[in-house]
C-alpha cells in the first residue's frame, strides 16, 4: 500500500505555500535550484495573466534535506507568494480591525460567483458571504506547492528506477496535435521552449492562434495534456484491489488537479470505439538482450506492437511506455463575464472578474507532470522499498535481474 505521505497548504494571496512529504529514503538528490526550475517551467505558456510576469516563486526547504540530499525524514519545503505584502491585511491570520478592511479596494466583497470556479457551491458549504474566503484556496496557484513535491519525487525516480516523466500539450481549443508522436526526455528543452509546449510545429501555431482569437472574444480555452514516464518497470500498482490499481491512481491524481475533467490512461475514450482486434497490443518475442526501443522502453525479450493500453493492464504497468491525457475545462473567469446572482441583493448580475489567464493548459501539463511523478514515486516506494537510495536501486536492480529474458 501507500508509502509516501504528502500534503500541501497555502493560500493564494497568503505569504506562502507549504507542502510537506513522507517516507522517501535517504540519498535522493534535491536541491533549491533544481525545484526553482520546475516552478519556473510552471510559470511558462501562452496566455497566462498578468501575475504571472509580476511574481517570482521563492523556494525555501524548511527540513528533511542536508548539503542537496535528502535524510530521510519528512521533507517540508516552501514557496513564498511574492504579491504577499499587497495582501498583508486582507490575507492576516490575526485579526484585522474591521474598519480598516472595510476600506480596502481589495478587500471589497466578492457577492458575484463565477459559474465554473469554486465560488457558489464553495461559499454555500462554508458558510461565507462572498467568495474570497474559498477562491483563496480552490485557486491553482496551490500547483506550484504539488510542482515543488512533484521535483522531489522526479529526483527519486530517476536515482532510483530510472524512469522519466514528460508531457506534452496534445489539444487546445479546436487545435490538435497529430496523434502517436510521444515526446522523449531529450524533447523538454524544445517543449519549454514552444509557447504552448506542443510538439508539432503547425498544431503549435494553430494553438497560438486559438488564444489570441479566445483573447480577442474576451473569452477563455482549455485543452488537453499528455503525461508520458519511459522506463517504468512491469509490475508498478496491482490487479489485486481497486485503491492499488496504478491507473486508477493515475486518474485520481490527475482529476485532482484544478479544472481537470477528463482523464484517460492509453486511448482511454478510443478504445470503447474499435473492437477487441484493434483495441489491444499484441505480444511479441524480441531478440533477447536487444537494445531498448526508441520508445525507451525495457527489453525483457518480449514487447508490444503498439502502445493502446498505455503502458499498464490489469491495473499494473506493463514495462511499456506509460501514457495518460488530462482535459482541462476553459477557465473559469471568462472576461466577458458569464450571468450569476449578487449573492448579496438576490439580483442578476455578471460574474466577478479582474484579471485571469486566457488558457493555462501548458502549465497544467507541469503540474500533471508532478502528480504522475508522485503516483509513481509512490508505487515504486511502495514495490522497492529501502531506507536509502543504495538500498532502493539494488532492490529495483534484484527485481529486474529476476524478471529476466524471456
Ligand atoms: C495552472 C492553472 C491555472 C489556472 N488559472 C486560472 C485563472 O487564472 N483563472 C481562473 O478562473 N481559473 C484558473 N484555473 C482553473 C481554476 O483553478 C479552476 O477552474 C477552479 O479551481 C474550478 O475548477 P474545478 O471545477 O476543477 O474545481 C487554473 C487552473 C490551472 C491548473
Ligand atoms: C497564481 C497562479 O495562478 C492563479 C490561478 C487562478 C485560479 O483561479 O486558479 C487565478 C489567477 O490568480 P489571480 O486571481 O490572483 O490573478 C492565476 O494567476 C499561479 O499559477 O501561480
Amino acid at each position: 500500500m501507500s508509502r509516501l505521505r504528502w500534503l500541501t497548504a497555502g493560500e493564494s494571496h497568503g505569504p506562502a505555500l507549504v507542502a510537506t512529504i513522507e517516507g522517501l529514503p535517504a540519498g535522493v538528490p534535491v536541491d533549491t535550484e533544481a525545484v526553482a526550475d520546475h516552478l519556473a517551467r510552471r510559470r511558462l505558456g501562452y496566455g497566462r495573466g498578468a501575475r504571472m510576469k509580476f511574481e517570482r516563486d521563492e523556494v525555501t526547504f524548511l527540513g528533511g534535506v542536508r548539503h542537496g540530499l535528502t535524510l530521510g525524514s519528512p521533507v517540508a519545503v516552501m514557496i513564498g507568494n511574492t504579491e504577499w505584502p499587497k495582501w498583508e491585511k486582507v490575507m492576516a491570520a490575526d485579526p484585522v480591525d474591521p474598519e480598516e478592511l472595510a476600506s480596502l479596494a481589495r478587500n471589497a466583497p466578492l457577492t458575484r460567483p463565477r459559474p465554473g470556479h469554486a465560488d457558489l457551491a464553495g461559499m454555500q458549504k462554508y458558510g461565507f458571504d462572498e467568495a474570497r474566503p474559498i477562491l483563496e484556496r480552490a485557486s491553482a496557484r496551490e500547483t506550484a506547492a504539488r510542482v515543488a513535491l512533484g521535483a522531489v519525487a522526479r529526483s527519486y525516480l530517476r536515482e532510483t528506477a530510472g524512469i522519466e516523466v514528460v508531457s506534452h500539450v496534445v489539444e487546445l481549443g479546436a487545435a490538435r496535435a497529430p496523434y502517436g508522436t510521444l515526446p522523449l526526455p531529450g524533447d523538454v528543452e524544445r517543449l519549454d521552449a514552444d509557447p504552448v509546449r506542443c510538439l508539432d510545429q503547425d498544431a503549435s501555431a494553430a494553438m497560438v492562434a486559438e488564444i489570441d482569437q479566445a483573447h480577442r472574444d474576451g473569452d477563455t480555452l482549455g485543452g488537453v495534456v499528455e503525461v508520458v514516464a519511459h522506463d517504468a518497470p512491469v509490475g508498478l500498482g496491482s490487479h489485486v484491489h481497486w485503491d492499488r490499481r496504478l491507473d486508477a491512481r493515475l486518474a485520481g491524481a490527475l482529476m485532482g488537479i484544478q479544472a481537470i475533467k477528463g482523464v484517460e490512461v492509453g486511448d482511454g475514450f478510443d478504445l470503447a470505439r474499435v473492437p477487441g482486434s484493434q483495441a489491444h497490443d499484441e505480444i511479441l518475442a524480441t531478440t533477447p538482450g536487444a537494445e531498448p526501443g526508441a520508445d525507451g522502453g525495457r527489453d525483457l525479450g518480449i514487447r508490444r506492437a503498439s502502445g493502446r493500453s498505455g503502458g499498464t493492464e490489469g491495473g499494473l504497468t506493463t514495462g511499456e511506455v506509460l501514457r495518460v491525457r488530462a482535459a482541462m475545462k476553459p477557465i473559469a473567469t471568462v472576461p466577458r463575464a458569464l450571468a450569476t446572482v449578487d449573492v448579496a441583493t438576490g439580483e442578476v448580475a455578471r460574474a466577478h472578474h479582474q484579471r485571469s489567464d486566457v488558457c493555462a493548459v501548458p502549465a497544467a501539463g507541469i503540474v500533471a507532470e508532478a502528480m504522475v511523478a508522485l503516483v509513481l514515486a509512490d508505487a515504486v516506494a511502495e514495490k522497492f522499498g529501502g531506507d536509502n537510495v543504495a538500498e532502493t536501486r539494488r532492490n529495483v536492480r534484484g527485481y529486474l535481474d529476476g524478471l529476466g529474458v524471456r
